[in-house]
């Protein structure tokens, strides 16, 4: 009968599988024969390291184990849970099932007792080798052939799984006589039935119930070994599959087998249905499904481990063993990688007794001889023989890990109760007795998660960087918003500020306000004061002319004097309270003293009010005094008038060649103006020169006007002049003429310095002061007719003096007197020619007596034609003067040319004929006569002289 191969379950299923292929490192340790571990990975690779605080840490692992008394160790089993890395015996686990009689059995074998006795509860098993006699093995666990399938799992699988989910590997492995029921215990789904679940679907349902889904993953690659080839039984077309291992870890990988990731039961379920159907399997005389491969389901447990409050904290050593500072107070993550390995295998038989042949046979053999390599791998490390032959098969090769290697291995060996087996399972028994012996060395497969840990870093860092970013931001905005605030704050102390100024301001300017009318009033009344004053002396002068009743007026004056000095004290006394009222307003702050002030400014208002109320009592006085003396005054005040129009001097004469303001006046006027000077010579002597002067200076106009008619008048009167000079009244008139903005001021003043340059010694003082300056200034400025006539005869008087002739021609005297003749007013033009006639006469007498020699400095300074075009003027006080200048110039021959030039000829050929003076008319007629020039031109003219 020829066996042929076919698919266990009749074909593919109809599920859908993405290869997927995951890198998988992992540092397993090699196990030598002695069942000691070895360190194994390269020396670059980091191990996990505990810090005394607790903190385990990754150290290189070319580092010394002993540079660090912390070296942390793998843990496994009890001795994980300590935290020891150290891989740890443990030896294979082995338990023992019976399946239970088949159909076939109960028929053919049922005269016959089973060859086994199983005693569970001692885990032992009695293989009867006769009816006498037995041999006994003890076992880890003893399953009846009424065990169910969950007990199976349960005492088999259960702790292996438990085991892979805290990052062991794992292996449960079936072993047994083909039809024992290996597939039975591994591989059955349960899909009718949910106590049929073998520990396959079992063992999946434990570690999906353990994961925590999108952080754990759980990937199934599910293979059989046929023939010597790995094939993958979730994409047949894969086959002969290579294994590799890893030279530095051992680790066993079948890289290009699928992996496929299991998200649920279902799937999974449904992916070993497809699994199944592409294994393969024979009918045998033995099992109907007898598998013809072994069959080997590769769950790859990736977890993470998750840290819990109170546990190390990990942190990444650098090559020098320094914690790096980004990585520094970062929990370290810890995945864990491991895998399950659930192997069913081909079922050992009698190549005789299963009736193989051909294929089948070529796929016994080779079932055998994989199994055999197995079981002399096994008796290898049951004896510990230093030789283990794991590269006989790939068998072996794949089962590296889970026998002698760092796994955790469950082996249950199945056995039949048939007496016609009892080779086959005393064989299958002895397998398990010395898988028994053999121990791994289990080893937490926990590795530090680089990948995991650079994401960590990198999102870590990427929240740094959001983080610095917004903190930044914040600052800028925190920035902005301190700039916003302080300029904010900035423009309401600006604005404060300026209402405060602006407050300060207004009381400022209240408070200068009432100061301002404070001092307004008190000038008032100062004014209104000096007034009085100068009425009481006016009246005092009036009385004590005589006039009027000087006893009534006097006690009445006298009184009103006490009145006015009370008062100037009073006056005194205010003013210096509003000077230190200003001065403590600019001292002090205004804010400060606002209050105060203005209490100062009450009292002073009621002192005020007091004063004005004395000062209406004194003018009702004045007034009552001045209705008594009002005729007194009025008449006064009109000869002082007229004494001032008149200039004030009547005894000059052009005949009589004395300096003075040549106006005429007429007899009963002169008597009157020489009443008049007697009334002031009395107030001269009773008032005082200096008191009169000293009013020149007086604030108010009024009385400067007044007092420098009466100084004019005064000066008029040649015995006052000396005095007047005496005491200052001469600067006293040039500073007027110099500062006074008043015209009447002006044009008295000049009068008065006009009278004093009557005198020569007064004339050389009034130069030497700056007289003729001030003189020639106030001409060039004026033009009332009065005031040019008046500084026209105070320089016609200078003009007089021999020895100013140079300085007054100088300082501009000629030209200022020329300057005048602007006027056209003959008052003006009379003294014009006056001071012609003085200077000339003057330098004619120079010429006489030697010192002048040169040409007339009138004709330097061009008055010649104005002296020629004048000549005959109709007013005769100009013509006289004139004739009497061309005489003077006459007389001196180097004048002659000019005078020739100038057309002065023909007019003093007219003087010598009609001047009405006769003194003037012989004067030309000798200057005629005595010039050689004039001769000489009169002949040329034919003229007879
Ligand atoms: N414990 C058991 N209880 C009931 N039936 C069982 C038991 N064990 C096995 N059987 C049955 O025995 C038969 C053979 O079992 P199974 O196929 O699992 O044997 P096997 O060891 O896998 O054989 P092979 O090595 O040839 O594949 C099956 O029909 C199975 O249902």
């Amino acid at each position: 009968m020829a066996f042929t191969s076919v698919h266990k379950n009749g074909g593919g299923g109809g599920v859908t599988i993405t290869p997927r292929t995951l890198l998988r490192v992992d540092r397993p340790l090699s196990v030598n024969s002695s069942g000691s571990a070895a360190a194994s990975g390269n020396g670059h690779k980091p191990v996990v390291t505990a810090t005394p605080a607790g903190s385990p840490s990754v150290r290189p692992k070319s580092a010394s184990p002993s540079s660090t008394a912390y070296h942390r160790r793998s843990s496994s089993g009890s001795a994980g849970k300590n935290g020891f890395e150290t891989a740890v015996p443990n030896r294979v686990r082995v338990a023992v099932r019976l399946r239970p009689r088949n159909a076939e059995e109960l028929v053919s074998d049922v005269d016959f007792a089973d060859c086994v006795e199983l005693q569970p509860e001692l885990k032992r098993l009695k293989l009867r080798k006769n009816n006498w006699d037995c041999e006994t093995y003890q076992f880890d666990e003893v399953l009846t052939e009424t065990s169910s399938q969950k007990r199976v799992y349960e005492v088999v699988a259960k702790p292996v799984v438990e085991s892979v989910l805290e990052g062991y590997n794992g292996t449960v492995m079936a072993y047994g006589q083909t039809g024992t029921g290996k597939t039975f215990t591994l591989g059955r789904l349960g899909m009718d039935d949910c106590s049929d679940r073998g520990i396959m679907v079992r063992a999946m349902e434990d570690i999906l119930a353990d994961i925590l889904p999108g952080e754990d993953t759980v990937t199934v690659s599910y293979l059989q070994l046929y023939m010597e080839s790995v094939q993958d039984l979730l994409a047949p077309e894969k086959d002969n599959i290579a294994i590799t291992e890893d030279p530095k870890t051992g680790d066993v990988s079948v890289p290009g087998a699928t992996q496929v990731q299991i998200q649920d039961q279902s799937s999974f379920v449904r992916l070993l249905d497809v699994g199944e159907a592409n294994r393969f399997a024979a009918n045998t005389k033995l099992n109907t499904e007898s598998s013809r491969s072994h069959a080997i389901l590769l769950v790859q447990v990736k977890k993470t481990v998750r840290v819990k409050a109170g546990d190390r904290e990990l942190i990444v050593l650098n090559e020098n063993g320094t914690g790096s500072q980004l990585t520094k107070g970062i929990r370290a993550p810890t995945i864990r990688r491991s895998k399950l390995l659930i192997v069913d295998l081909a079922g050992s038989e009698r190549v005789d007794k299963s009736g193989s042949e051909g294929h089948t046979l070529e796929e016994a053999k080779s079932i055998n001889l994989s199994l055999t390599a197995l079981g002399k791998c096994i008796n290898a490390l049951a004896e510990n023989s230093p030789h283990v032959p794991i590269r006989d098969s790939k068998l072996t090769r794949m089962l590296r890990d889970s026998f002698g290697g760092t796994a955790r291995t469950s082996l249950v060996v199945t056995i039949g109760p048939s007496p016609r087996h009892r080779g086959e399972t005393s064989s299958t028994i002895m397998f398990g007795q010395r898988a028994m012996k053999v121990e791994n060395m289990v080893k937490l497969k926990e590795e530090f998660d680089y990948k995991s840990l650079c994401r960590r870093l990198e999102t870590e860092l990427d929240r740094l960087v959001a983080e610095n970013e917004r903190q930044i931001k914040a600052r800028e905005d925190n920035e902005d918003d301190s700039a916003r605030s302080l300029e904010e704050a900035q423009q309401c102390v600006f604005e404060a500020e300026s209402k405060l100024a602006s407050a300060l301001e207004v009381q400022k300017v209240r408070c200068q306000k009432a100061v301002a009318d404070m001092k307004q009033k008190l000038e008032a009344e100062c004014v209104l004061r000096k007034k009085l004053e100068k009425e009481v002396k006016a009246i005092s002068l009036e009385c004590e002319t005589g006039k009027e009743e000087p006893l009534e007026y006097s006690s009445k004056i006298m009184g009103l004097r006490l009145s006015l000095e009370k008062e100037s004290q009073k006056r005194e006394h205010l003013e210096q309270e509003l000077r230190a009222i200003k001065s403590e307003a600019s001292r002090k702050s205004l804010n400060g003293n606002l209050q105060k002030q203005s209490d100062e400014l009450l009292i002073l208002r009621q002192r005020l009010d007091d004063e004005l109320k004395d000062r209406e009592r004194l003018e009702e006085e004045i007034r009552s005094l001045k209705e008594q003396v009002s005729l007194l005054s009025d008449e006064g005040d009109e000869h002082t008038r007229r004494m001032m129009e008149k200039g004030g001097s009547e005894r000059s004469s052009i005949g009589s060649e004395s300096p003075g303001v040549s106006i005429s006046k007429p007899n009963h006027m002169r008597d009157t103006i020489n009443g008049q000077r007697a009334t002031i010579a009395k107030l001269f002597e009773q008032v005082g020169l200096h008191k009169i002067l000293s009013l020149l200076e007086s604030e108010d106009v009024d009385v400067r006007v007044h007092a420098v008619k009466v100084v004019a008048n005064l000066a008029a009167e040649e015995a006052n002049q000396e005095k007047i000079v005496e005491a200052g009244g001469l600067g006293s008139l040039l500073n007027l003429l110099q500062s006074s903005e008043d015209e009447t001021i002006r044009r008295v003043a000049a009068g008065a310095v006009a009278n004093l340059a009557m005198n020569e010694t007064n004339q050389e003082l009034i130069m030497a002061q700056g007289g003729i300056g001030l003189l020639a200034r106030t001409a060039d400025d004026a033009e009332d007719p009065q005031t040019l006539r008046m500084v026209a005869g105070a320089i016609a008087n200078l003009c007089g003096n021999d020895k100013l002739q140079i300085k007054l021609r100088e300082e501009g005297g000629i030209r200022a007197l020329l300057g005048m003749v602007r006027s056209r007013h003959p008052d003006v033009l009379a003294q014009v020619a006056r001071g012609i006639a003085n200077f000339a006469k003057c330098e004619s007498r120079g010429a006489a007596q030697g010192y002048k020699t040169g040409r007339s400095l009138l004709i330097d300074d061009g008055a010649l034609p104005w002296i020629v075009a004048n000549a005959n003027n109709d007013a005769s006080p100009i013509r006289r003067h004139i004739e009497l200048a061309l005489c003077h110039l006459a007389q001196h021959e180097v004048n002659a040319k000019d005078l020739v030039a100038g057309g002065a000829l023909w007019e003093l050929v007219r003087i010598s004929r009609e001047c009405s003076r006769e003194d003037i008319r012989n004067l030309a007629q000798r200057t005629l006569n005595a010039s050689g020039t004039f001769q000489s031109e009169l002949r040329r003219l034919h003229l007879v002289y």
